[in-house]
């Protein structure tokens, strides 16, 4: 059984707004993450933020920790449920290719060029759990690096919304 988990926390600094609630061919991003990992998966949350179009988990071990303390949040809440596997993305990947799924397995893996997608074992929790109690930041692939997760190339790029200039590039007719 498969988790779905949105990362939606941080800051947006980029974007300017909190780009979850920016809209792309008028949906939220939020919403169309939330939709799409639904095609793959049993149940989907959403972390790191507290208004979504799915229930809802805060950060672990709290706030601030970067995606890395979304993922730990998702993992926990896999294995308290009976997941063995967690499918991640963030807001700012518009129109995740169909053959995602099938790219990232077997986990663990995830995207080279965004490794906010990936597809993560819920047993690697307490890896992740020692990572986040160490005295650094760490990023989703320094995480990779540490469960030996396979980073995977794909050919269509996934489009990553980091400004509003990223999103008015991918709007309009598809
Ligand atoms: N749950 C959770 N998700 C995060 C956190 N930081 C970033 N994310 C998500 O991870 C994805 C990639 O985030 P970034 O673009 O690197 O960071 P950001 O904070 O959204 O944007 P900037 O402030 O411009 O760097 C997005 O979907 C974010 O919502 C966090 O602390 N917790």
């Amino acid at each position: 059984m498969i988790l779905g988990a949105v990362l939606a926390g941080g800051m947006s600094a980029r974007f300017g707004s909190d780009k979850a609630l920016a809209e792309l061919d008028g949906r939220t991003l939020i919403a169309l993450a939330v939709d799409a990992l639904a095609g793959w998966c049993e149940h989907v949350i959403v972390v790191g933020r507290e208004t979504a179009p799915a229930p809802t988990l805060p950060d672990w071990p709290r706030p601030g920790m970067g995606p890395l303390g979304g993922l730990a949040a998702a993992l926990h809440h896999a294995l308290d449920e009976g997941y063995e596997t967690v499918l991640t993305c963030g807001v700012d990947a518009a129109y995740l290719p169909d053959d995602l799924l099938e790219r990232l397995s077997p986990g663990p893996s995830c995207l080279a060029s965004q490794p906010v997608i990936g597809l993560w074992p819920a047993a690697a929790a307490p890896e992740l759990e020692a990572l986040l109690h160490s005295d650094q930041r760490h990023s989703m692939l320094r995480f990779a690096e540490t469960i030996g997760a396979r980073r995977v190339q794909i050919a269509s790029a996934v489009p990553n919304i980091n400004t509003p200039g990223d999103l008015a590039a991918i709007s309009g007719p598809r």
